[in-house]
Order: C-alpha cells, then sequence, then structure tokens
C-alpha cells in the first residue's frame, strides 16, 4: 500500500514502516511542502546560477571579491550574533553519520559537540535518511537506545556530559527524490532541515540548547541568504523567535571562501561562524578551475594545510570570523586510529596531534574528529593552548589575504603513477560502499567521505584532459587512465575473492568512475552522479 501523506499535493514514493510515519506526520510533511513551496524557485535560480559561474570560470575568468559587497567587507562595525548556549565551547566537535549506534557513540565520546551528518558521510538512502531522522529525534527527546546483534547495549552516558547536537543536511545541489509536492522533486536540504526542525527546535530549546546547524558547500553569499530566509520562515511558523537558530556555514568551495563576510553578514542573526572544510574546499578548487591548465595540482597527498592556497584559506577564515565576533571552527584529519600496527598507529597519532596543533595556534576556536578515539587527543591540545572556552578575543588586523593568496598554486610535489593509482583505488572503493548505503569508510587506514573522494575522481579528470605528466614522464591519456582502471578493478576483485566481488556493487562503481576520469564528462558532485543508484521508487504513480 502507497503511504498516503495526508497532505494535498505531497507524494511519497517510498515505504513507509510505522516507525518512519512517526517522523513523516502530516504536520511534519505540511511543513516540508511549505517550504519547498516558497523557497524552491530560489533553489533552481540559485543551481542555474552556479553553472553561469562555471562558464565564466571555464572562460577563464578567475574567482575574484566581489565589487558590489565591498561596504559589507569594509564595514568594521557590524557583528553577528553573540554564541547560543551550548556553544560557546567547540573546542573538539565529533562528526559522522547519523547511524543510531553512531549517535550514541558521539554523544558520548567527550567532546563538545557533535555534528550528525546528513551530508559527505551519509549516502542518502531512503532509509538511511528517515532512520537518520528518528536517531535524533529520539536523541533530543532523550530516549535513545540501542542494542547491537551482537547483544552491546548503547545508552546516553549518565553524568549528563552529552555532546551538543548540530546538524548538517544535505547541501542545496541535491534533491530528495522520493518526495513530490506539486509533482516536482523537493530539496534534499529542506526535507532534512525541515523535518529535524519540526520535530526537535522546540524540545532543543527546553532543554536548554537550541535548533543548531551546519551548512555545507555553498558558492555564494546569496545561497547564505536562501537559508537565513529559510530560519526565518521556520521559525515564525512554529512561534520561536527569529535569532534562535544557529547555523555555523561550511566555508568548502573557492568561490564561498571570497565571500566570507558576505556569508556571515547574511545569517548574522543566526550565525555561529565558519568552518573550514577542507576536503570540499580542495575538491571545490580543482573542480572549479579544472579546465585552467595553470591549476592542475600534484598527488592529493601532496595537498596539505600548508599548501599556500589552504593556508591562505585558513588565515582569512580566522581572522573574518573573529572581526565578526564568530567561532573560526577547524577542520579533519582523515587519519584514523588503526588496529594491530602499533608504530603506523603512533605515525597517524602524531600527524593528528600536529594538525590539531597548527589549527590551535592559528587561532581556530575548535577542530573535528572523525572518531571517537581521537577526543581526548584533540582535547589535550586545545585545552593546553586554549585555556579559555573559545579565542574570538584574537583578533587578526594584521592578517592580509588576496585573491593571489586564494589562488596560490605553488604546491610542492608531483603526479606519480602511485598517486593516480590510489586515486583510482579509493574511487572504486568510495563509490562502491556509497551505493551499498555506506557514506563513510576506512580505506588504506584514512576516513574517506564523499568530500575525499570528490577530490581523487577529479584529479584523474584533470589529469587527463591536461595531458598531465607524472614524474616518470608518463603522459595522463584517457586511454591510460582506463588501463589503470582495469588493472585496480581486478587487484581488488583478487583481494575480495570472486564471490564477494560478484556480490558487490564494484561493477556498477567502475563504469561510473569510467565516465569521470577521461577528461570529457564531468558530474559536478559524484553524489548527483550515484543517486538514481540509491533511489528505491514505490510505484504511486496514480497518486500524483
Ligand atoms: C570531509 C568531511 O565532511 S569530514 C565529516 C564527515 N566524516 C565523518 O564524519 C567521519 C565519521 N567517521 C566514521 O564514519 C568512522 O570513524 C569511520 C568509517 C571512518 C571508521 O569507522 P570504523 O571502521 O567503524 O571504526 P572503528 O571500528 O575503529 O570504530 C570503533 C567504534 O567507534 C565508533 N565510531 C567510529 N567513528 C565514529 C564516529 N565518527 N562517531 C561515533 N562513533 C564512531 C564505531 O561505531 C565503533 O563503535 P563500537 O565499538 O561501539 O562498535
Ligand atoms: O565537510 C568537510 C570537508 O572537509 O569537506
Ligand atoms: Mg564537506
Amino acid at each position: 500500500m502507497p503511504f498516503d501523506s495526508k497532505v494535498p499535493g505531497l507524494t511519497i514514493l517510498a515505504k513507509v514502516t510505522p516507525a518512519q510515519a512517526e517522523i513523516l506526520t502530516p504536520e511534519a510533511l505540511q511543513f516540508v511542502a511549505t517550504l519547498h513551496r516558497i523557497y524552491e524557485p530560489t533553489r533552481q535560480l540559485l543551481l542555474q546560477r552556479r553553472q553561469q559561474r562555471q562558464v565564466e570560470l571555464d572562460n577563464g575568468r578567475l574567482p575574484d571579491f566581489l565589487p558590489e559587497t565591498r561596504n559589507i567587507r569594509e564595514d568594521a562595525t557590524w557583528r553577528a550574533a553573540k554564541p547560543a548556549p551550548g556553544l560557546q565551547d567547540r573546542r573538539v566537535e565529533i562528526t559522522g553519520p547519523v547511524d543510531r549506534k553512531m549517535v550514541i557513540n558521539a554523544l558520548n565520546s567527550g567532546a563538545a559537540t557533535f555534528m550528525a551528518d546528513f551530508e559527505d558521510s551519509n549516502a542518502p538512502t531512503w532509509e538511511n535518511n528517515i532512520n537518520g531522522q528518528t536517531n535524533l529525534k529520539d536523541a533530543i527527546h532523550q530516549r535513545i537506545s540501542y542494542t547491537a546483534p551482537n547483544g552491546k547495549q548503547y545508552n546516553i552516558r549518565k553524568d549528563g556530559k552529552i555532546a551538543t547536537l548540530i546538524v548538517r543536511p544535505r547541501g542545496w545541489h541535491l534533491d530528495e527524490k522520493h518526495v513530490l509536492v506539486d509533482g516536482q522533486i523537493i530539496s534534499g536540504s529542506l526535507f532534512d532541515f525541515a523535518l529535524y526542525f519540526f520535530h526537535n527546535a522546540k524540545k532543543s530549546v527546553e532543554i536548554g540548547l537550541g535548533p543548531y546547524f551546519y551548512v555545507p558547500k555553498m558558492e555564494s553569499h546569496l545561497e547564505a541568504r536562501l537559508w537565513n530566509d529559510v530560519f526565518n520562515t521556520a521559525q515564525d511558523y512554529i512561534g520561536m523567535p527569529r535569532g534562535t537558530i544557529r547555523a555555523t556555514a561550511l566555508i568548502e568551495t573557492i568561490l564561498g571562501a571570497f565571500e566570507m563576510d558576505e556569508i556571515i553578514y547574511e545569517l548574522r542573526e543566526h550565525s555561529a561562524g565558519l568552518n573550514c572544510g577542507r576536503w570540499d574546499y580542495i575538491f571545490s578548487f580543482i573542480k572549479k578551475l579544472r579546465q585552467n591548465p595553470d591549476f592542475v595540482l600534484p598527488d592529493r597527498s601532496d595537498i596539505s594545510m600548508t599548501t599556500p592556497f589552504m593556508d591562505a584559506y585558513v588565515r582569512l577564515l580566522i581572522k573574518t570570523c573573529h572581526k565578526r565576533g564568530v567561532h573560526a571552527m577547524g577542520g579533519m584529519a582523515a587519519q584514523i586510529p588503526i588496529k594491530n600496527n602499533e608504530a603506523a598507529n603512533k605515525a597517524a597519532m602524531d600527524k593528528v596531534h600536529n594538525d590539531k596543533l597548527r589549527e590551535v595556534k592559528a587561532g581556530h576556536d575548535g577542530t573535528w574528529v572523525a572518531h571517537p578515539d581521537l577526543v581526548k587527543l584533540a582535547l589535550k591540545v586545545f585545552n593546553e593552548h586554549m585555556p579559555q572556552p573559545n579565542q574570538l578575543h584574537i583578533r587578526r588586523d594584521d592578517v592580509h589575504v588576496t585573491a593571489s593568496d586564494l589562488l596560490n598554486t605553488d604546491v610542492k610535489g608531483a603526479i606519480t603513477e602511485t598517486g593516480i593509482r590510489a586515486n583510482v583505488s579509493v574511487s572504486l572503493i568510495y563509490m562502491e560502499a556509497w551505493l551499498r548505503g555506506l557514506g563513510c569508510v576506512p580505506i588504506h587506514n584514512l576516513m574517506e567521505d564523499a568530500a575525499t573522494a570528490e577530490i581523487s575522481r577529479s584529479q584523474l579528470w584533470q589529469w587527463a584532459k591536461h595531458g598531465a605528466r607524472t614524474i616518470d614522464g608518463t603522459v595522463v591519456t584517457p586511454k591510460y587512465l582506463l588501463k589503470v582502471l582495469d588493472e585496480e578493478t581486478q587487484l581488488l576483485a583478487k583481494s575480495m575473492g570472486e564471490q564477494r566481488f560478484q556480490a558487490s556493487k564494484m561493477i556498477q562503481a567502475k563504469a561510473y568512475l569510467a565516465t569521470q576520469i577521461t577528461g570529457q564528462d564531468y558530474s559536478d558532485f559524484l553524489t548527483s552522479l550515484l543517486y538514481n543508484d540509491i533511489v528505491e521508487l514505490e510505484k504511486v504513480q496514480a497518486h500524483i
């Protein structure tokens, strides 16, 4: 039986269990439909604007600060909202997908906050998304528990030291194809935001916090304005004072980096600062400038936070945030604990330690970790170097970052066969996992998610497009990359064994990847490219 949404014009093209129906209530869905009807036209216009800007970039026009918003950047008098309850001290934030066990583990991890992720680390299957909403609702309503298949019991810690919940909805580019309003596919961002807000906003205030969000992958301040408008409508809708919501904007696109002040300004009543989403930032740098031969980068492993364009971005972000009185959050080191190899584990932990040390010394007010075992390590570094809750008082008016600093590709390194093979293998393994509904996986001892995998496949495209040369003199051609793809797939097949390989999604992943590495077709997002494969539409066309 198709699910009856009881909301005129809104159709759900998916199976809905009784537990999921408690999230998909007529009242919550009415709110989804309301937001869609008001804001979908603007979202579509902004997505078209992204395409227009891409054409300009492809034609050689480099990103720059906007002349029309100079007054916002140069007016030193305006400030954003003061930090909200639970968001003053954010020295260590754990992130992770909205899986029930992980939600409990993250809340218990000892981190100050937990960013529950519908984006980079989540494959947006219907199950993942709706069950994720149930998990977050149960968390905010303080009734979440879980029994694992092995009988292990998970409960929220009793000492009250639970991380403050922050939710990251999907970016503006992603659709939620299981829901139609007036026959139109709706936005994934609005769907994730609306359901979480509707069920939890009031309760989160009652428990002394608030409805808190991370907003990802914005490419302009106009996209931030759209979020701000959505926040105002949402608060008015449930009778909550405007300014109760707080949102930290990830600066993780090269175009967003040129509009940091403007993004805070648009969100100022709701702003909780900016975050250096380093992995998407590298991806965006490659993607947006992909047609320009001056921006061909070496191996992914050669691009670090001290690479000139990354260093400039960090410095500008910290300066901008502290000027406006909001948090400048750091990002994610990709290393995770390595089991059964003490030396390798120590080397990985040293890298995380050094990354956190660099962040706190640069002036960041907090950082991200990918795994509960990293919380203590990051806390130790921040406690030692940041005795107060944050470093908002440290102004960096001495920092001057220019457009050419943000575009400085003086990166030390080379393109190597090892780097090419690593990119192919990471892309394949990640895409295969994503197609099975897993959005974050350990690969070669690193955390890989949608943002990191995007770097790998985009580099392959760019190297083939420009006929880049490896350090050994090999010219990277489509033919060469397709040969490497075959070889790497065979290696994976061998290590997995025939039966596991055939049962996996590796063949689909390979077919998708083949379209993305010849320097011709380029999908703006891997997740958009793969999304149709994880959409399972129920046949309820008669109800549309
Ligand atoms: C670019 C960006 O956007 S960064 C932000 C997005 N990425 C992330 O959030 C990364 C999230 N991290 C993860 O998903 C995981 O840590 C992975 C996939 C990298 C590794 O996961 P695993 O292989 O399961 O790690 P491992 O086996 O060491 O886990 C040990 C325990 O920690 C838990 N755990 C691991 N990572 C997390 C996390 N981020 N949050 C909560 N719990 C976690 C596991 O569930 C497991 O719990 P259990 O012992 O009760 O069974
Ligand atoms: O979302 C974070 C990133 O690094 O990308
Ligand atoms: Mg990201």
